[in-house]
Order: structure tokens, then sequence, then C-alpha cells
């Protein structure tokens, strides 16, 4: 069978990960942006989501909505479901993901790949601020998870986004070529 890829976009907050998964998309446009169900309310920015309330997420993750679903920052997160018919017929689909959800990953999506951003601590705290979606105790709260480690014997890609953005995507880019093993 001709399969795709599961390319899981990992890293701590604020450290780009829908800013490259953007530029990632606008190049490689034969692959899919995973839109994520959160409990978030609508509209906050930063990326394209489907806003639900906790109980309808409950609800749709009861229904089999969702092939991985986690928590984190008090909120619910869930890929669709129908992300793993793409990656069986073939399409490399890119989701923004949690490290804490990669070990579940890779029980159901035997090509994950891990794209892990990286970023100094002061990187983050500025981004952040910039961004301005968290209240300050949200912010801190995120900084506070930053180290968070990987899980062993993954494939896993790790790229430093300091500096210039343009700069992580064509690292990534290249990283993430040949499309098919
Ligand atoms: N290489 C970069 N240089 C400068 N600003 C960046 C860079 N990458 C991302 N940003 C900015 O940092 C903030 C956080 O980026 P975002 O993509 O939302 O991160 P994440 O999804 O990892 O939380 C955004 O305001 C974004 O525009
Ligand atoms: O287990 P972790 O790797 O720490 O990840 C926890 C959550 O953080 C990110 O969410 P979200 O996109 O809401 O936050 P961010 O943009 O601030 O990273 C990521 O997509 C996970 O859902």
């Amino acid at each position: 069978m001709n399969r795709g890829r599961l390319i899981a976009v990992v890293g701590p907050s604020g450290v780009g990960k829908d800013s490259v998964m953007a530029g990632l998309i606008a190049a490689r446009p034969d692959m899919r942006l995973v839109r994520r169900t959160i409990t978030r309310a609508a509209d906050l920015g930063g990326e394209d989501y489907d806003a639900v309330t906790p109980d309808a997420f409950a609800e749709a993750a009861r229904n089999g909505a969702f092939c991985v679903h986690w928590s984190a920052h008090g909120l619910s997160y869930g890929i669709p479901a129908d992300v793993l018919r793409d990656v069986q017929t073939g399409t490399d689909c890119l989701a923004n993901f949690s490290r804490s959800a990669l070990a579940q990953a890779s029980g159901i999506f035997p090509t994950l790949t891990v794209l892990n951003i990286t970023a100094s601590p002061a990187t983050l705290a500025r981004r952040l601020a910039g961004r301005g979606r968290e209240t300050e105790a949200e912010i801190a709260a995120r900084l506070a998870q930053a180290d968070k480690c990987l899980p062993s014997g993954l494939n896993v890609v790790t790229i430093a986004n300091d500096g210039a953005l343009e700069d992580t995507i064509a690292q990534a880019l290249d990283a993430l070529q040949p499309a098919r093993a």
C-alpha cells in the first residue's frame, strides 16, 4: 500500500509550530493540514480549528470522531478520524501535536514522523507575549512545560526556530524529503 505519513509537529508553546506548518503547507499543497477539534473559544487565532464545548468533545470522542485525542493546558484536542484513512491511502498529513500523545499516535500510525521544533526560553517568552492569545498566567504555565521529553524510538527530526522563520521552513522541507520511503 502507498502509505503517507502522519507528520506530528511538536515543541514548546510559542516555538512556532503553527507558523512552520503554514510555511510547509504553502510549499507542499499536496499535504493535508490537519484541522483539530479543540475545546477552546472560537476565533482566538493562531490556527484554524473546530471550536467545541467540553460536552460536545466528549460525545464526539465517544462516537469515534478522533483517531487520537489528548488533554493539555486545560483543553481537549482531537485529531479527526479520517486522518488515518488519508495516511493509509498515501496522503502526508501535518498536525500540531502534543509530545505527550506521541506514544499513543505511534501505535496507530506506523509511519509517524515527528518534527520537533526548538527555541531558547527567552525566544519562547517573547513570542508568547507577542502572540497575545494567552494571559500572563497562562503563558507562565506554558513556559513551565517547555522542557518535556520525547518518547524514545521514534523517527524524530529536530530543527531550531530561533532564527528566521523562512530558514526553519526551508530546513524542515529538506528534512521531510523524500516524501515516500
Ligand atoms: N522564526 C520566527 N521568528 C519570529 N517570530 C516567529 C518565528 N516563528 C514564529 N514566530 C511568532 O511567534 C509566535 C508563536 O508562534 P506560533 O506559530 O503560534 O507557535 P506555536 O504554534 O508553537 O505555539 C507567533 O506570533 C509567530 O508569528
Ligand atoms: O504535550 P505538549 O507537547 O506540551 O503539547 C501540549 C499542547 O500544546 C500545544 O497546544 P496549542 O497549540 O493549544 O498551544 P501552543 O500553540 O501554545 O503550543 C500542542 O498542540 C498540544 O495540544
